[in-house]
């Protein structure tokens, strides 16, 4: 069964309900449509009567609950939250109403947070820095966690790399300045999420232009000095740097670079050492290679509120919807 097949029969076993903010957009109601025929959540969408019949012709959403932001008995409930979680930063009930009725990411988050709904998926039409500000400022990270970031799903065709063409790649979305401590944290995080939606071990690689001290710069010490404190702050996981991509993933490149490692050649989970080389390399296997990108989905948040690219298919806001689905089981567990 391919790796999408099962997360979403995973999220059918014990369904929740995932928000989907994004009524302007007819990627929003195709995903609908299929994601409530193969029964893989409950959807809640927020949108006014206009949005809702200007973008949703053609698809079926019987079954989707709607919800106006304009119009709703719970708003007031959502204000009272916002106010309360914003408190410190001195945001009144009018600011906090005005931010809702015109960024629905915030009503998203506020539905997730006073447990309305399970997860929230958007940002078919948002940029990520829009789409995911509300959930930091609203949700936070997890306790003990100091950064959000995010990783993708990369299902990669009739390939023999990684666990048969499945990686994690981190952080592609999130951290523009990462240092060795933020490094170290993701690939903690990264492992978690790797052994959470493939259930295999991870191996993670932490990137870099140099395997090894090949190569001497300060970007280079960046990965090094991470791999150290990775090593110090979590020596259960299985984890090598710095590594060059091909000695990450290739048996023999690996065992020319950097013998007797653990990861090098057999890597799954990708570590990339800037914003950068994360968002571009997603990228490039998913446009290049005809990868599946399930993403970016968020990890260190406090709930399952997770990002897509402008540039997917409705297909993909499926796909990250039974992911979110699944990290909501996991939450309640
Ligand atoms: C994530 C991002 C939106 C946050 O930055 P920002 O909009 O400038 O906002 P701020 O830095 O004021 O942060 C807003 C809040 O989020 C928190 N925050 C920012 N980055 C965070 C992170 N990685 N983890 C947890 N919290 C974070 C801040 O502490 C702040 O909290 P506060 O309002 O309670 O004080 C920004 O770093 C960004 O745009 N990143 C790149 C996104 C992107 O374009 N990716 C490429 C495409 S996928
Ligand atoms: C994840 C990502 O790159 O998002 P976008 O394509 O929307 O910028």
């Amino acid at each position: 069964m391919a790796f999408i097949d099962e997360i979403k029969a995973k999220a059918k076993a014990d369904k929740k309900t995932i928000v989907l903010p994004e009524s302007m957009d007819k990627r929003t109601f195709a995903a609908a449509e299929q994601i409530l025929k193969e029964g893989i959540a409950n959807l809640i969408i927020i949108g006014t009567k206009e949005e809702i019949e200007a973008n949703s012709e053609g698809y079926d959403i019987t079954g989707a609950t709607i919800v106006d932001p304009f119009n709703d008995p719970n708003k007031q409930k959502y204000i009272d939250k916002f106010v309360e979680l914003r408190a410190k930063k001195g945001v009144t009930p009018e600011q906090a109403k005005e931010m809702m009725e015109k960024d629905y990411m915030y009503y998203a988050c506020l539905m997730c947070k006073c447990g309305d709904a399970d997860g929230a998926v958007s940002g078919a039409c948002h940029s990520t820095g829009n789409t995911i500000r509300p959930a930091l400022q609203l949700l936070k990270t997890k306790p003990g966690i100091s950064s959000v970031s995010g990783f993708f799903l990369m299902e990669v065709p009739n390939c023999e790399l990684g666990e048969n063409g499945l990686f994690v790649f981190a952080d592609c979305a999130v951290n523009p300045d990462v240092d060795s401590e933020k490094l170290a944290e993701i690939a903690k995080l990264s492992a978690e999420s790797f052994e959470t939606f493939v259930g295999k071990e991870a191996k993670v690689a932490m990137l870099s232009f140099s395997t090894k001290g090949s190569a001497k710069h300060d970007n280079v010490d960046k990965v090094a000095n991470a791999v150290a404190i990775a090593h110090e702050k979590y020596p259960e996981l299985t984890l090598d740097g710095e590594l060059q991509l091909d000695a990450a993933l290739v048996p023999e490149v690996g065992e020319l670079k950097a013998p007797g490692s653990k990861v090098a050649g057999h890597a799954n989970t990708l570590v990339f050492p800037s914003l950068e080389a994360g968002n571009i390399g997603y990228k490039l296997v998913q446009r290049l290679a005809k990868a599946g990108a399930y993403g970016p989905i968020l990890q260190g948040l406090s709930l399952p509120v997770n990002d897509l690219s402008r540039g997917c298919y409705a297909e993909d806001i499926v796909g990250t919807v039974a992911l979110t689905a699944v990290q909501a089981q996991n939450a309640a567990n």
